[in-house]
C-alpha cells in the first residue's frame, strides 16, 4: 500500500497557502533531522526532547525479538490473553493496531468499577497484563495494576510472572517494577506519548497480543523517505497544510471512516490532533463521524471533512473535502508529520499538553478533601441532574436541561458528550452523540471517560472556549477497592468527573451533569427522551 492524500475546493486552497513556504523552509527534511527550532523559540526546549518518533520505525527494530521471546515464554505458562492497562498515548495506538488486525487485546483504560471488574473477572489464569505509563505516575494506570495484583494473588498466581511494564527510564514505575520483579521494557524518552505508536508503547502490547510487529515497523519505514522530502508532493505537508491552513481556520475536523480497512482510527487520531494542537485558545478538534452523521449534511462552515478511503487515487476528494488512504502504520507516520506541520501553521507547540494537569489536580483535591456529594438540582426517573446554574436553574426535566445547555452554544461552538461509564457494558451510550447532533446542528464529540481526559481534554480546556459539555456519570451498583489507596474506583471516577467539570466551568463554559442512578435504566431513559421529540 502507499499513502495518498487528495484535497478539493477550500482544502486545496488551504494547502496552497502554505505548501511553497513549507518546501522553501525545508520543513520536512528538518523535521526528520530533529530540528527543534521549527516551532519557534518558546517551543524549542520541549521539541528538542520530543522528535525521536521520526526515526522510531528503525530504532524500534531490536525490540521485536525481545517481545516475541516474552510472548513465547508467556505462552509456555498458558497465557493467551493480554490486558493493557494504560491511558491516552499509552493505550490508544495498540488498540487501533490490534483492532485493525482483528487481534484480541483487552484495553482497560477506565476507572469505572464495573468496567474494571469485567476485566478482572475473565480468565485470570490465562491472563498477563501490560502496564504502560510513560511518566509512571498516572493514577488510573497505577490503580488498574493494583487491582490486577490483588486478583492474581487471590487466584494463587505470582503477579511478577504476569506483569509486563512499559515506561520511560528512571520513572517511579521503573524502580517499583524492578523491585517487584516485573518484566520491564524501557521506552524511548525522546518520543512523547501520543507519538509513541512505533515505540515500545505500541509494540509491546500489540506484539504480545499477536500482531506482526516486524511487518508493522517495515510498513512505516517504507514511507519515511517520502515524508521527509521537501516537496509539494509530500503527503504529510499537504495534509498538515490542508487541515490547518484555512482562513479562517476550520476548527473541527470530521474524521469519517469511508472504505478504509482501519478500525477505530479516529480514537487514536483524536489524541494526536486535539492534544497536540488544542492550546492557547487555538487548535483542531477531531469529530469522529459515521458516513451518515447529521453534521455531514448540515451547513457547518468551520467543519473540515476528512474521509479515510480505500484508495484516494481512485476516489479523489470532492466538495471541499480531503480523502486519505494508506495502511495503518503508514498513516500513523503520515498524521504525525501532518500534526507537526499543523502546529507550525497554527503557531503553537505541538509537543506539550499544558492544560491536562488542571483536571488531574482538581480530582486530587476532591479525593483529599472528600466533600459531601453535591445534591442534585432535581431528579427525573433514573437521572439525577446537576450542572452550571445558568443551565440547570429553573429546569425540572432532563430534556429541558439539555435544551438549556444547547441554547448556550456560541456561534462557533461544539458539544462534548463525556461518558464516565463502562464502555464495554454500555456501548449504547455512544448513541447520545447523534441524538444531540440532530438538535445542536453543530459538531458534537463523544468521549469515554476518563480516557478522553488524556486526549481531547486538552483541547476542551486549552482550545477556543466555545464548548458546551454534557457529562454522563453512572452510579454503579457495586464499587471496587484499590489496595493501599484511601479511595475506591467509584470515588476516583466521581472525583475525575467533578474535577473536570469544575475546571471547565472555571473557564466560563457550561456543563450539564447527568448521573444515571441506575446505569441501564438511566441510559434508556435518556435515549428515549432524546429520540422522542
Ligand atoms: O503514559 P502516561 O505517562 O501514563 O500518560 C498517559 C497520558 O496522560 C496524560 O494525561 C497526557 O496528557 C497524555 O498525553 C498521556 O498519554
Amino acid at each position: 500500500m502507499a499513502i495518498k492524500v487528495s484535497t478539493s475546493g477550500s482544502a486545496s486552497a488551504a494547502a496552497k497557502r502554505h505548501l511553497d513556504r513549507l518546501v522553501d523552509d525545508k520543513f520536512a527534511s528538518r523535521l526528520f533531522a530533529e530540528d527543534a527550532t521549527l516551532w519557534g523559540p518558546a517551543a524549542e526546549e520541549e521539541s528538542s526532547k520530543r522528535l525521536g518518533w521520526t526515526k522510531a520505525a528503525a530504532v524500534s527494530e531490536p525490540l521485536v525479538a525481545e517481545i516475541l521471546a516474552l510472548k513465547e515464554s508467556l505462552a509456555e505458562k498458558g497465557v493467551d490473553r493480554i490486558v493493557l492497562c494504560g491511558m491516552g498515548g499509552s493505550s490508544l495506538a495498540p488498540e487501533v493496531m490490534t483492532r485493525t488486525a482483528g487481534i484480541d487485546l483487552d484495553v482497560l483504560d477506565s476507572t469505572n468499577p464495573a468496567q474494571v471488574r469485567r476485566a478482572l473477572a475473565q480468565d485470570i489464569e490465562r491472563t498477563a497484563i501490560v502496564v504502560s505509563s510513560k511518566s509512571g505516575s498516572t493514577v488510573e494506570t497505577d490503580s488498574q495494576r493494583r487491582a490486577f495484583v490483588t486478583a492474581f494473588e487471590a487466584a494463587g498466581i505470582n503477579p511478577a510472572e504476569r506483569i509486563v511494564v512499559v515506561t520511560d527510564p528512571g520513572s517511579p514505575l521503573e524502580q517499583a517494577s524492578r523491585e517487584a520483579g516485573y518484566s520491564v521494557f524501557l521506552a524511548d524518552p525522546s518520543v512523547g506519548g501520543r507519538f509513541s505508536a512505533l515505540t515500545a508503547f505500541g509494540l509491546v502490547p500489540a506484539g504480545l497480543a499477536g500482531l506482526d510487529i516486524a511487518a508493522f515497523l517495515a510498513e512505516a519505514q517504507s514511507v519515511s523517505e517520502e515524508l521527509a522530502q521537501d516537496s509539494t508532493q509530500n503527503p504529510g505537508l499537504l495534509l498538515g497544510a490542508a487541515i490547518a491552513g484555512g482562513e479562517p481556520i476550520k476548527t473541527f475536523l470530521g474524521v469519517v471512516a469511508d472504505g478504509t480497512d482501519i478500525v477505530g482510527f479516529g480514537d487514536w487520531a483524536e489524541q494526536l490532533i486535539a492534544e497536540s494542537t488544542g492550546k492557547e485558545g487555538k487548535g483542531l478538534l477531531p469529530v469522529v463521524l459515521d458516513t451518515d452523521a447529521p453534521e455531514i449534511g448540515l451547513p457547518i462552515p468551520d467543519l473540515q471533512i476528512v474521509r479515510l478511503v480505500a484508495n484516494a487515487a481512485d476516489t479523489p476528494a470532492v466538495g471541499d473535502e480531503i480523502n486519505v488512504s494508506g495502511g495503518l502504520a503508514e498513516q500513523m507516520l503520515l498524521w504525525e508529520v501532518a500534526v507537526s506541520v499543523a502546529g507550525e501553521v497554527i503557531g503553537i507547540n505541538p509537543f506539550d499538553q499544558p492544560d491536562v494537569e488542571s483536571a488531574k489536580a482538581a480530582a486530587r483535591e476532591l479525593l483529599d478533601a472528600t466533600p459531601e456529594p453535591e445534591a442534585p438540582v432535581f431528579e427525573e426517573g433514573n437521572i439525577a441532574v446537576r450542572g452550571t446554574s445558568s443551565v440547570v436553574s429553573g429546569q425540572s426535566d432532563v430534556l429541558g436541561a439539555i435544551e438549556a445547555l444547547l441554547a448556550q452554544l456560541p456561534e462557533h461552538g461544539y458539544v462534548a458528550v463525556q461518558a464516565y461509564a463502562d464502555r464495554i457494558g454500555q456501548p449504547e451510550l455512544a448513541e447520545v452523540r447523534e441524538a444531540i447532533a440532530h438538535r445542536a446542528r453543530r459538531p458534537v464529540t463523544f468521549g469515554w471517560a476518563p480516557r478522553f481526559l488524556h486526549s481531547t481534554g486538552q483541547f476542551h480546556k486549552g482550545g477556543p472556549r466555545v464548548g458546551a459539555f454534557l457529562q454522563i456519570t453512572t452510579n454503579e451498583s457495586s464499587d471496587l477497592a484499590i489496595s493501599e489507596r484511601p479511595f475506591t474506583f467509584g470515588q476516583l471516577i466521581q472525583a475525575q468527573a467533578a474535577g473536570d467539570a469544575t475546571v471547565l466551568e472555571g473557564h466560563g463554559m457550561p456543563v450539564l451533569r447527568l448521573e444515571l442512578t441506575d446505569p441501564e435504566a438511566g441510559a434508556q431513559q435518556l435515549l428515549e427522551a432524546l429520540r422522542n421529540v
